[in-house]
């Protein structure tokens, strides 16, 4: 499990390691592993040119100490810096001592335009707000330069623990972050800012609850739920699909499709696409009298192309199984309904549809997905599956948000979501917690979608198609 700490957990651990260690010493940890992710990057140190970016804080102090090693190694380092009366002292002398030059931000772009590498230390978990008027013509010449970018500890100008960006921020190639992931870099838009992310141990002892998980491939084996001897079609658990309507059978057809990737023993479909179901997928149990006459389910997916029909909708809520609401069924229920469940509830929005639930625009949304898949959870009583380039999932009684980028841009295509939902749904009935089954269900669809698309457009059914290739993948 990947994990990310908010900035008040980072600084509490930090104060609790610098009393036990001599002063200096956790910046040198961080100056030494940052050193080495430069040279790393350049390939060949000696001859090199670097640029260091350096703001007021411990994160220019880094920036310093970093190239002072390498103009140790015989690469020419030259120091801007921001607020020269206030740059780390010691960062500075040790800079000087190896070799390194300094200039204030005066032909700072040429010196930019010319580098092999600029090492962003402008400011790290310290910043407020957007980068300062001063930073923002450095953040863009690095943009523009043919230099690699390395952010120290974050990228400059992003919220640490929010994962927003208000106006300009330095994009880098590499973050070399220290001690633990902060949330901004696994939470869009942040993390787009970020490029690849390098963590340095640094000794760090986080006491407090992660505020970011991500699962890896082996938290997910551990949460597939697999068949034994002693299982049948019924112990694997049964779902059931509210989904599809005349207009939109498609839907239906997606909803099943994901549903029977999930390790549910039995798909039961009701609704009015039966002849579509049945058409492409033999082997799902339908029926047309509706959920509470259609047998037993251990779980319910309700909503993907369901039209206007709210009973349904507001039929399924009243189960005492969990329950999956999705795309249709997130406007057509009732908060008090979802509100009042005693049974576990997942909903699945895309930014557009959270924004409608929160009476917010959906740039509100995107720009502070984290906050807003909390929000929602909190007021519904429910989990929250944000959809998106990164996906979160928070659980109804806060804790950690669980967060997934295993996914691609390719599956930004209709009927994607449709696949997500079964496949989510499938994994309740089979009996895990809703947070887990969002979080191992965006995961798989995830994967699936990349090994699908492997670098060409698809459609939402290759996605099904391809999620049990994801599931040998994450249990090899
Ligand atoms: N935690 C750890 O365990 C370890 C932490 N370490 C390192 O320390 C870093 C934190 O250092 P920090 O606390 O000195 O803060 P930092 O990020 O340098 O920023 C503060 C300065 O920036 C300025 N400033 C503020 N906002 C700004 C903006 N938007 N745009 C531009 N400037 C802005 C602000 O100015 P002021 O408001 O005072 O005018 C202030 O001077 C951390 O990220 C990591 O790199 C490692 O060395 C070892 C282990
Ligand atoms: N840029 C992106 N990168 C990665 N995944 C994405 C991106 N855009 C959308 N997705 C994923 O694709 C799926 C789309 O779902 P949704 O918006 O409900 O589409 P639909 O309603 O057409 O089924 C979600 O799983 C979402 O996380
Ligand atoms: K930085």
């Amino acid at each position: 499990m990947r994990t990310a700490y908010s900035v008040e957990t980072v600084r509490a651990a930090e104060r609790d390691l610098m009393a036990r260690l001599p002063e200096g010493a956790l910046m040198q940890r961080a100056a030494s592993g940052l050193a080495a992710a430069c040279a790393d990057l350049l390939g060949r140190v000696y001859g090199s040119r670097v640029v260091l970016l350096v703001g007021s804080g411990d994160n220019g102090g880094d920036a310093l100490y970093a190239g002072a090693r390498l103009a140790r190694r015989g690469a020419g380092v030259t120091a801007v810096l921001l607020s020269p009366e206030r740059a780390h002292t010691g960062g500075l002398a040790a800079l000087r001592r190896a070799g390194g030059t300094v200039s204030g931000t005066g032909g700072a772009e040429e010196l930019i335009a010319r580098a092999d590498l600029v090492v962003d230390g402008i400011v790290g978990i310290g910043g407020k707000g957007g980068l300062r008027a001063e930073a923002v013509p450095l953040a863009e010449a690095a943009a523009r330069a043919r230099a690699a970018v390395v952010a120290v500890d974050l990228p400059s100008g992003v919220d640490a623990d929010s994962g927003q960006v208000n106006g300009a921020a330095v994009r880098a190639d590499l973050t070399v972050t220290f001690g633990t992931h902060k949330p901004g870099l696994l939470v869009d838009p942040a993390r787009e800012y970020a490029g690849s992310v390098r963590l340095v141990g640094i000794g760090l002892e986080l006491a407090a609850e992660a505020e970011l998980e991500a699962l890896q491939h082996t938290d997910v084996a551990a949460l597939l739920p697999l068949p034994g001897a002693e299982s049948d079609k019924y112990r694997r658990g049964v779902v059931g699909i509210a989904a599809g309507s005349a207009r939109y059978p498609g839907a239906a057809v997606l909803a099943v499709a994901g549903a029977l990737r999930g390790g549910a023993g039995a798909v039961r479909y009701v609704g009015p696409a039966a002849e579509a179901v049945i058409a492409r997928f033999p082997e799902t149990l339908v029926s047309d009298r509706g959920p509470r006459s259609a047998g037993r389910v251990q779980a319910w997916v309700v909503g993907p192309g369901v039209g206007d029909d709210a009973a349904t909708v507001a039929e399924v809520l009243t189960a005492d199984v969990p329950v999956l609401v999705d795309a249709d069924g997130l406007r057509l229920a009732e908060p008090a309904a979802v509100r009042g469940r005693a049974a576990p509830t997942l909903m699945t929005p895309h930014a557009g549809e959270a924004a409608a639930l929160l009476g917010v625009a959906r740039e509100e949304v995107e720009a502070a997905r984290l906050t807003s898949a909390r929000e929602l959870a909190e007021r519904y009583g429910a989990a929250v599956l944000l959809k998106g380039s990164t996906t979160l999932v928070a659980g109804p009684g806060g804790g950690a948000v669980r967060v997934n980028a295993t996914g691609t841009s390719w599956l930004a295509t209709a009927g994607s979501g449709d696949v997500l939902s079964g496949l989510a749904g499938s994994l309740l009935a089979a009996g895990l917690r809703a947070v887990d089954a969002g979080s191992v269900a965006a995961y798989l669809h995830g994967l699936a979608g990349r090994f699908a698309a492997d670098g060409a457009p698809v459609g939402a059914h290759d996605v099904a198609e391809a999620i049990a290739a994801a599931w040998r993948d994450v249990r090899d």
